[in-house]
């Protein structure tokens, strides 16, 4: 009886209409075989002996139930009830989201009650697709959209012959209503008839207002849920075949009046929805509407087939896994119309509407039911058919998820421009810092040639003082003068307030040397040449190994401390002589172009060591011809062109605004087109 009450409601209500649509749909279940609407449905049956399996498989979700109708002797009609009330509470859902699913679970769902078992296992046989016996409506519905499902047509009919046997089973139950059987069949027809009455004005609106179908199947969805709980235990436990027939060719009589394949997508939905309950029913409105349009788009093959996967699943699953099956159904719907694209479907257009409907609404229903994995996993889904959506509405809710991933991909960050700038890599120190290198007057000439004319520079504690010139500006004769390799023919040197000249080894032994034209004891193995700097420089042999150690680790001259250092490269020469000129802690380091040669990868720990060993009070003067290197490391520099210091201070004192290269071109007389060399394009062969 409630069944029943559940049914008539179904039918009063709009949504009964689906309900009644969903009726049609078992129709195209059956059908399954054919391509189209029986898609799911369809394939499974034909591939499973028994409709049942096809009815499993389309699409409702309730899997459980289609599988029971398998089992069931009667093949189509013997759909347990229990398989049809699950499948109808899962179908339900699954039809709003699959919606062109073979609903015909659902159908069977319808018989939802207990009693109404035998009116359950008739819709659910003609679900099973295999079956098809639901066939008569199937029929009509084939006819009508199904044309495209020909080929299934023509397995339904088969199937229908049998219900129409059926047919008259049913009235003599709802007649005599003496058998809960009976009973159930005449809710199962009216819901059925109402549903496909309705069906039509459900398609409409389903295509019209996508945002109505997506609330009402939450609200549905919620219903159903809690419906189909109560619906599946029921079902179950009945698998009774009962003359059910009858009831569907009523159904199938009143449904004739859809046509379209649209239609029969709806229909199939609906019944999904009847056997639900008014929530449910509402609920297949939208997915219905969703489905239907899916199944108008002429998917409903494809769609039929991707519902029938999913099916695969519910079968197994018990009772509660409805909610699970709901929340897969929405994905596995949209998935398969995009597939069957290629049937003949009169129209594709549907396909956009399916997409956005279904999986919002499913998003609700995961939430009660057991699988909260899966529950979880439709949450996600909502977005990711949002967005795949927005990319393009006629991708396929499975499609959509790739399409989400696309449009996550999408974002770009434009990358950073590298932009050359002034900054300066280090504070000068300030103005009030200790002296440690001071400059005054020096001049040195070479025969008539001035090398050095009158050069003074100041370096204070904590700098890294570049000297920059262009060849023969008189660079190392100045810092050959600083050292004490050099005597100046004027001018003075002092060195931490040391004159140089007047006190060579005290000023000597706070300054490290890195000379040009290196003059090392190349006969000896880089260890040795190290030992014997170190001791030159008072060292105790225990400290020797050990900053010999550190030193030749930092260098990475691991592998050569042990070859004679004649052996050595250019780069490898000036690595262990830079070490030479440490060892000892000097508080000023002078080095000649101390990065020639070198590989980038030493220069970068060349420079570090450096800088760590400014950052601990140490001052560096060198030399280089790397503008790009000053400029990085320095925090003050000279220009010395012609022996002349032309400009000094801090680095932003030099530049003046202008890179350091250009102030340096600048100052060095610019640059020189190659004018008077036409011979050199003659080339030689
Ligand atoms: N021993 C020397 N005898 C004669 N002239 C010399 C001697 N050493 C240097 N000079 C000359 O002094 C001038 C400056 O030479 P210096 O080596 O100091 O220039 P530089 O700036 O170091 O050049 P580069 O960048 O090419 O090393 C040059 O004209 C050079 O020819």
């Amino acid at each position: 009886m409630t069944s029943v009450s559940r049914s008539e409601h179904d039918d009063e209500t709009p949504e009964g209409t689906g309900t009644g649509v969903s009726a049609e749909g078992a129709a195209p279940v059956a059908r399954p075989g054919t391509a189209a609407g029986g898609t799911s449905a369809k394939q499974p049956a034909a591939k499973r002996p028994a409709a049942k399996a096809s009815g499993t498989r389309t699409g409702t979700p309730k899997t459980a139930a289609a599988a029971p109708a398998a089992d069931s002797p009667t093949g189509a009609e013997p759909v347990d009830e229990t398989s049809a009330q699950a499948g109808t509470a899962a179908g339900a859902k699954r039809v709003s989201a699959s919606a062109g699913s073979k609903s015909a679970a659902t159908k069977t769902a319808t018989a939802k009650s207990a009693a109404s078992k035998p009116a359950a296992s008739k819709t659910s046989a003609p679900k099973t697709g295999a079956a098809k016996p639901a066939t008569p409506r199937s029929r009509s519905k084939a006819e009508t959209g199904a044309a495209e499902a020909t080929g299934a047509a023509t397995g339904a009919e088969p199937a229908a012959a049998p219900a129409s046997k059926r047919t008259p089973a049913s009235r003599e139950a709802s007649a005599g209503a003496a058998s809960a059987r009976s009973t159930a069949a005449k809710s199962a027809r009216a819901t059925r008839t109402t549903a496909k009455a309705d069906a039509p004005s459900a398609r409409s609106r389903a295509a019209s207002d996508a945002a109505k179908k997506r609330q009402t199947q939450r609200v549905a969805a919620s219903m159903t849920t809690d419906t189909t709980a109560a619906e599946r235990a029921p079902r179950k436990p009945s698998a009774a075949p009962s003359p059910s027939s009858a009831p569907i060719d009523e159904a199938v009589t009143a449904a004739p009046a859809v046509d379209d394949a649209v239609d029969e997508t709806t229909t199939e939905r609906v019944p999904a929805r009847q056997s639900t309950s008014r929530g449910t029913s509402r609920i297949t409105k939208g997915a219905a509407a969703a489905g239907a349009a899916a199944a108008a788009s002429g998917a409903p093959a494809a769609g039929a087939a991707g519902a029938v996967t999913p099916p695969a699943g519910p079968a197994a699953r018990p009772a509660g896994a409805e909610s699970s099956v709901t929340a897969s159904e929405p994905l596995v719907v949209p998935t398969p119309e995009p597939i069957p694209a290629p049937a003949p479907e009169p129209q594709p257009t549907p396909e956009p509407d399916v997409v956005p409907a279904p999986e919002p609404v499913v998003v609700p229903e995961p939430a009660p039911e057991p699988e909260p994995v899966v529950a979880a996993a439709v949450a996600a889904a909502p977005v990711v058919a949002a967005a795949s959506t927005t990319a393009s509405p006629k991708v396929d809710p499975a499609g959509s998820h790739d399409v989400a991933v696309s449009v996550i991909a999408a974002p770009q960050k434009s990358s950073p421009r590298k932009k050359r700038t002034l900054r300066v890599a280090r504070a000068a120190p300030p103005a009030d810092a200790p002296r440690v290198l001071t400059i005054d007057g020096l001049v040195k000439q070479f025969g008539g040639n001035t090398a050095v004319d009158h050069i003074s520079l100041d370096v204070r504690a904590g700098s890294f003082y570049g000297i920059v010139g262009p060849n023969g500006a008189g660079k190392t004769t100045t810092l050959s003068m600083v050292t004490g390799l050099l005597r100046p023919d004027a001018g003075t040197v002092r060195i931490n307030d040391i004159d140089a000249w007047a006190d060579p080894l005290a000023a000597k032994r706070a300054t490290g040397v890195l000379p040009d034209r290196l003059r090392l004891f190349d006969r000896l193995t880089g260890a040795q040449l190290l030992s014997y700097s170190g001791t030159l420089r008072g060292l105790d042999n225990r400290t020797v190994r050990e900053r010999s150690a550190d030193l030749i680790a930092a260098f990475g001259l691991d592998d050569a401390v042990d070859r004679l250092v004649a052996d050595y490269s250019a780069g490898m020469t000036k690595k262990i002589a830079l070490a030479c000129a440490m060892i000892h802690a000097p508080r000023l380091l002078v080095l000649d172009e101390p990065f020639e040669s070198v590989d980038p990868v030493s220069a970068a720990n060349l420079t570090d060591i450096l800088e760590r060993y400014v950052a601990g009070g140490g001052t560096v003067v060198l030399s280089s011809h790397g503008m790009d290197l000053i400029e990085r490391v320095c925090d003050s520099a000279a220009i010395i062109v012609g022996g002349r210091v032309l400009a000094s201070g801090t680095l932003d004192e030099v530049r003046a605004g202008q890179t350091l290269e250009d102030r340096f071109v600048e100052l060095a007389g610019g640059r020189k087109a190659a004018e008077g060399m036409e011979w050199l394009h003659s080339f030689s062969d």
